[in-house]
């Protein structure tokens, strides 16, 4: 009778999976969940000194594989916390989060470490960070594949002059980086952060101590080694400027995916290609969307809206508008 009962009990990591299944289920299935990077109802919740601060309130996010992507956001909405929590360095309070399959709420302390040795690259804003001062920008690309040692010296030396020509900054091998300018630096920063071959780079503000021809340059940077390795590339910043470097931005307001804007290439009336870029709100699997702070403000929007739904779209009405005359 006892073992009876023992069996029918499930195990922890068979309520994890029906956990993982139902969640899957809510989100509209699989394939919702199928990107390369996925986010799904994410929630962070900062506790200090009693107080809690909600960071991420539910952010949904889906990319696929080869993409290049910005996020972007006002200082505070969160952008940090989903960066932190991708890379591998923060674990979020409940949602889910995955990349290139990990599962980054319920992987061990090992799996985690692999990841971040081998799956992941980074780009950091302070150049500083990204390269040592001592050694030549070839011999710094060259550096993580020496401590991984998976490459032969000569394989190793013959990649990174390779990637530092894709990222634009071959002319720049036999420097250091106090002989190199900001941009370069981050460019160089770029072939580093690729150099063990990862499948997904995460670059946070890395052009935010450049002007804007410079940060163009490294944006070229990006774009280059994502078209020719494939790597995922996501880009984190508060400068919606970027949105004219990148296919598809996705902006976050108050720890939640608020709206995206695509740019896509179509042939003009004149024949010629000419891009076009269209600014989205997001829905969630709920029906939520946030309305875009300047309509709200345009018409004084608060508390509560009408909602008429015409043929082939919503209409959005203040809700403190006269009432009609009742008939
Ligand atoms: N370790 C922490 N403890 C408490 N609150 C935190 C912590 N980290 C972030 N927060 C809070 O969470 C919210 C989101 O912060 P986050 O750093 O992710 O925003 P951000 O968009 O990256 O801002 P910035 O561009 O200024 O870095 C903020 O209200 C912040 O104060």
């Amino acid at each position: 009778m006892t073992a009876a009962l023992t069996t029918a009990v499930p195990d922890l990591a068979a309520l994890q999976r029906r956990a993982a299944e139902r969640a899957a289920e809510r989100a509209g299935g699989n394939d919702r969940l199928r990107g390369h990077i996925v986010c799904d109802g994410l929630v962070r919740i900062f506790k200090t000194e009693g107080v809690e601060v909600v960071a991420l309130q539910g952010l949904d996010l889906v990319i696929d594989r080869g993409e290049l992507i910005a996020i972007v956001g006002a200082s505070g909405s969160g952008k940090s916390t989903v960066l932190n929590i991708l890379s591998g360095l923060d674990v979020p309070t409940a949602g889910i989060a995955r990349v290139a399959g990990f599962d980054l709420l319920t992987m061990s302390a090992k799996q985690r470490l692999r990841y971040r040795r081998s799956t992941v690259g980074f780009v950091w804003q302070q150049t500083g960070r990204n390269l040592l001062p001592y050694l030549t920008a070839r011999e710094n690309v060259e550096l993580p594949m020496r401590l991984a040692r998976r490459t032969s010296a000569r394989a190793a030396r013959k990649r990174a002059s390779e990637l530092l020509e894709m990222a634009g900054v071959g002319y720049c091998a036999d420097r250091r980086p106090g002989q190199m300018s900001g941009g370069e630096q981050q460019r160089c920063a770029v072939a580093v952060a690729v150099a063990n071959d990862p499948e997904v780079l995460f670059a946070d503000e890395p052009t935010g101590e450049l002007d804007e021809a410079t940060a163009a340059d490294v944006f070229e940077a990006l774009r280059a080694i994502n078209a020719e390795l494939g790597v995922t590339v996501v880009v984190v910043t508060h400068d919606h400027n970027v949105a004219t470097q990148v296919r598809r931005t996705v902006a976050i307001r108050d720890g939640r995916t608020a709206s995206e804007v695509r740019r896509s290439a179509r042939i003009g009336e004149d024949g010629l290609e000419e891009l076009v870029t269209e600014e989205y709100a997001v829905l969630d699997r709920a029906g939520r969307m946030q309305l875009p702070a300047a309509f709200v403000d345009a018409l004084a929007l608060r508390d509560r809206v009408k909602l008429n739904l015409e043929l082939d779209h919503v209409e959005v009405r203040s809700g403190d508008e006269p009432q009609r005359e009742q008939l």
